[in-house]
């Protein structure tokens, strides 16, 4: 905890009138105790919960070439994030509690954002044999988060069988929704482009089969499902349908998937290979609309770094998977404008709640935690992919402009970002 109280001078709380707000011992306090303070203009600044990301590869162990939990924590806090929940396609894979312990100790140690790792469903991602979900459960990591995420746990069994696991101790299946029988030899979306490219598609339906089966399945046995990276139209209406039945569905968008359509993909630039894929206008608009309506619960990044050989080859060998971090919340921005209170429900404070992180969420208020980021919504900035500080380069966003920067990010009442950079 930062020994050093902080005056943040005229800032906009999400978007209301300006105030002050004191940091100190690690707690949003009373203005009357500012005395010492050291003094931070925001005027014209915006103050947003710490931002909070359900979805991140932080590829470590294994991958530390194209990520580590400290590169990918540091680009996550400049990015406005103040916890990040990090996927289980690790190598080892995060499937026992030794391997989330480890993830979990080293977040701790880079000290930049909470890391709360995410155990996998099945040994090995597998999916034939339920992974010692419980072990983690009770391990240091405290996981309440299980996936298979880059592959789905597609045997309705199993599917099964940890969801009523999880319903224990009040977990969640994050799901990767893709029938593979429907993917084999997919490169990007089916529909037009992939037939004018002869590139093998991805259907949505392969999607929509999954999140129908799920719900249904979460329905039954009563347990709490959230679906990965919803990408389709169809899959809103699936949810739709879930949702008004009462099931204990949450879901989640991301920025790529509310910008960005298969069109990219007559570039031939892997860059834009992306599981799933990047789908048409058409799906575009109704992600936008079902965000905005709350039928998509909130945005999670997909951050997916990848290093340099593995994206910058042929289309056909590269990997899938894009940075998401330091963007994400300027792709929200560029997309739904500046609700500030919608930006903070689906980028934190319902994110928070889905994964059980009790101190992230708040809004920075007298008494709260203070985990929050400031944004400079009038800044316009130009991407960078050698300016990133992830390990990875493969950003779909390089030289494009975007609005909104993040000027600084609190966790616990110590800057982990001041004018714009990582103070570690
Ligand atoms: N989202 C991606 O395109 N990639 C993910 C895993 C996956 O979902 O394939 C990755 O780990 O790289």
């Amino acid at each position: 905890m930062s020994s050093t109280t902080y005056l943040i001078k005229g800032v906009s709380v999400l978007g209301a009138e300006p105030t002050d707000l004191l940091v100190r011992d690690g707690l949003i306090a009373p203005e009357s105790e500012a005395r010492g303070a050291q003094v931070i203009d925001a005027d014209g600044l915006v103050a947003l919960p710490g931002l909070v990301d359900l979805h991140t590869h932080l590829r470590e162990p294994g991958r530390e070439d194209a990520e580590t939990v400290e590169s990918g924590s540091r680009a996550a806090a400049l990015g406005g994030y103040t916890a990040v929940c990090a996927m289980a396609n690790t190598s080892p894979v995060a499937d026992t509690a030794g391997v989330v312990e480890q993830v979990w100790r080293l977040g701790r140690e880079a000290g930049l954002v909470d890391v709360q790792p995410i155990g996998a469903v099945t040994v090995g991602l597998a999916g034939q044999h339920l992974a010692e979900l419980g072990a983690m459960a009770t391990s240091a990591a405290k996981v309440r988060i299980f996936s298979d995420d880059g592959h789905c746990v597609s045997d309705p069994r199993l599917m099964r069988r940890a969801l009523e696991y999880v319903k224990a101790f009040d977990g969640v299946i994050a799901q990767h929704a893709e029938e593979p029988r429907l993917t084999e030899g997919a490169q990007m979306h089916e529909g037009e482009v992939s037939a004018r490219l002869g590139l093998t598609g991805w259907p949505a339906v392969a999607e929509e089969a999954i999140i129908a089966r799920d719900a249904l399945l979460a329905e039954h046995v009563g347990a709490r499902l959230h679906v990965c990276h919803v990408s389709t139209a169809g899959s809103v209406d699936v949810l739709r349908q879930a949702k008004a039945a009462g099931v204990r569905v949450t879901a989640e968008v991301t920025p790529h998937h509310l910008l960005l359509t298969d069109e990219r993909a007559t570039s031939y630039d892997p860059v834009f290979k992306v599981n799933p894929p990047l789908r048409t206008q058409n799906d575009v608009a109704a992600l936008r609309q079902a965000l905005a309506e709350g039928l998509i619960d909130i945005v999670a990044t997909d951050h997916a770094p990848h290093a340099v050989e593995d994206k910058e080859c042929e289309w056909g060998y590269a990997r899938p998977g894009m940075l998401g971090l330091e963007t994400a919340l300027s792709i929200v921005l560029d997309v739904l404008g500046p609700d500030w209170p919608l930006i903070a429900e689906r980028m934190s404070r319902t994110p928070a709640r889905i994964a059980g992180l009790t101190d992230h969420g708040h809004l920075p208020a007298a008494g709260a935690p203070a985990t929050f980021t400031l944004v400079d919504p009038a800044a316009r900035w130009q991407v960078d992919p050698t300016a990133s500080a992830s390990r990875s380069r493969n950003t779909p966003y390089a030289g494009m402009t975007l609005p909104g920067r993040v000027v600084a990010t609190f966790l616990r009442g110590e800057p982990t970002v001041l004018d714009g950079k990582a103070t570690k």
